[in-house]
């Protein structure tokens, strides 16, 4: 008997269907795998096991028992915990009480000492050090990932849904994580982990299953002999383009500068330091390092977002003074946080797309906006990038998270920007659509665009960039051609080391 079945699923919304007859079959202590495209439909089927959405029609077997999930108290009852994709936590408040938050045993006498007691055993028994009475927003991204998963577990969950837990760790979190789902497995606690990143599913899964447009393709082991294109095949179910075709940068004179850059933080700290570099066109930089060292900052200088504390960002020698002007002077941005920076979720797609532009020729003229063109450029940006949508009337927040970022991409590279700023260009992405994403990047710097990608991921900055700045505290630690960086220059640069023969920017 399977510990959890998911038979004849069905859900649509309107007239998309999301899950067409899926099936899935899940051994207890097993951390299996849910893969497939964007928009596939692999979260629809992890909202519907944790009662978040009705199913049309179809049944659910836990531990061999019918079950019927009105709510996701509900799931939480019966031993179901999700970690999502965009966490559920209140910064504001402390450990602690995010964690007994909905889910106190007497709501009306309240121990937190005793509460916060348990919860400190708990994390100790995965070798983590919490402190519950610390706000959430003083935590490191990963240990904010940690802490949703030891909220299921504190709520006594053994079947845990994983929804792209690695897209915002570092390499090192990421193996901090799965240290503790293999912790978790061994106990009997079965994962469901959705993930992009076919090399972490051969790390850390025993088995998949893959879903394609709505419905299931197979669920099969994953053993030495998969490799990441028959994976990638069995997705797309067709064959896939996994190469990046870049010929050697020409790069022309510098478009963006940066000189003397510092930035300190209202609480004091100071989160840029000194920070010089270029970025000539037709050239691409990237910047690295890990989270929280001084990009966000670093980039929300240069794109007008802050005014540094000293030293300034210049676009063709004009300093970066407002987010307006530094638009008008052809900076294309891919935020680090769509949704907070990129869309309006409740607007629709059609809309989404005349952002940034709606008052600039051809979409708008005489003031008026174009909306025939405006229409027209949206369908056409949409195609191109393979957008998944009902159409342009769709609202942002009803699009699946990865075709929430090819619609970003597309939009600003559409544009053909003196200076394209791409910060995580591909999370969330699926290999064929990360593929087509930088793909495009290449083409905009083989046009001339200079630039600036900012990125966790060390496989796509070392693909992408012709030069590579490592920044570490706030610093540059090093600028390297792309044949001077090697995984262990890099990752010993972003944990603040510095070699020999390193050189600073
Ligand atoms: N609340 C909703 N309203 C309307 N359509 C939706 C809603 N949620 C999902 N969809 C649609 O259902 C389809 C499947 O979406 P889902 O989010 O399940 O995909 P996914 O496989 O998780 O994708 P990704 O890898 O991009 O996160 C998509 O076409 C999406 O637009």
């Amino acid at each position: 008997m399977a510990f959890l079945e998911m038979n004849h699923i069905y859900k649509s919304f309107g007239t998309t269907a999301a899950n067409k007859d899926v099936h899935l079959s899940v051994e207890q202590g097993e951390i299996h795998a849910i893969l497939g495209e964007n928009g596939a439909g692999k979260s629809t089927l992890m909202n519907i096991l944790y009662g978040m959405y009705a199913p049309d029609s179809g049944e659910i077997l836990l531990r061999g028992q019918n079950v019927r999930f009105f709510s996701s108290g509900d799931a939480i009852a019966q031993g179901i915990g999700m970690v999502h994709q965009h966490f559920m936590l209140i910064p504001e408040q402390t450990v602690i009480e995010n964690v007994v938050l909905g889910g106190a045993e007497n709501p009306f006498v309240l121990n937190l000492k005793e509460q916060a007691r348990r919860f400190t055993e708990l994390a100790h028994s995965y070798s983590m050090d919490i402190d519950p009475w610390c706000r959430v927003e003083q935590l490191s991204v990963g240990q904010q990932q940690r802490l949703e998963i030891l909220k299921a577990l504190y709520k006594k969950a053994d079947l845990l849904i994983l929804d792209e837990p690695t897209a915002v760790l570092t390499p090192r979190e990421v193996q901090e994580l799965f240290r503790m789902m293999r912790q978790l497995s061994a106990q009997g606690c079965t994962i469901l982990f959705i993930t992009h990143k076919l090399p972490e599913i051969m790390d850390v899964c025993t088995r998949c299953t893959i879903l394609r447009q709505g419905e299931t393709v197979c669920t099969m082991p994953i053993t030495p002999e998969v490799n990441r294109h028959d994976l990638a095949v069995r997705m797309v179910g067709r064959e896939v383009e996994l190469g990046l075709s870049k010929e050697s940068a020409k790069p022309g004179d510098p478009v963006l500068q940066v000189e003397h850059l510092s930035y300190v933080r209202p609480d004091g700290v100071e989160a840029v330091r000194d920070v010089s570099f270029s970025v000539r066109e037709g050239e691409i930089v990237g910047i690295c390092g890990v989270d929280g060292n001084g990009q966000s900052e670093l980039i929300r200088c240069i794109t007008g977002l802050l005014r540094p504390s000293s030293g300034e960002a210049l676009v063709e020698g004009k300093p970066c003074k407002s987010a307006k002007q530094v638009l008008r002077q052809g900076v294309a941005h891919i935020p680090e946080d769509r949704l907070k920076m990129a869309v309006v979720k409740e607007m629709s797609i059609g809309d989404n797309m005349v952002l940034m532009h709606y008052d600039q020729v051809p979409l708008c003229r005489r003031g008026l906006i174009d909306w025939k063109a405006a229409r027209q450029r949206g369908s056409r940006i949409c195609q191109e990038y393979q957008v998944r949508m009902a159409g342009l009337d769709q609202a942002v927040q009803e699009l699946s998270g990865g075709n929430q970022q090819k619609m970003v991409v597309g939009r600003e590279l559409d544009w053909d920007p003196r200076l394209l700023i791409a910060v995580h260009p591909s999370r969330g992405l699926d290999i064929g659509a990360t593929r087509y994403i930088q793909n495009s990047i290449i083409a905009a710097r083989q046009r001339g665009t200079a630039v600036l990608v900012v990125s966790t991921e060390l496989e796509e900055i070392m693909e992408l960039s012709d030069r590579i700045l490592v920044i570490f505290s706030g610093r540059i630690m090093a600028d390297l051609t792309q044949s001077q960086a090697t995984r262990e220059t890099l990752g010993a640069l972003m944990a603040g080391i510095k070699e020999e023969g390193n050189h600073a920017g």
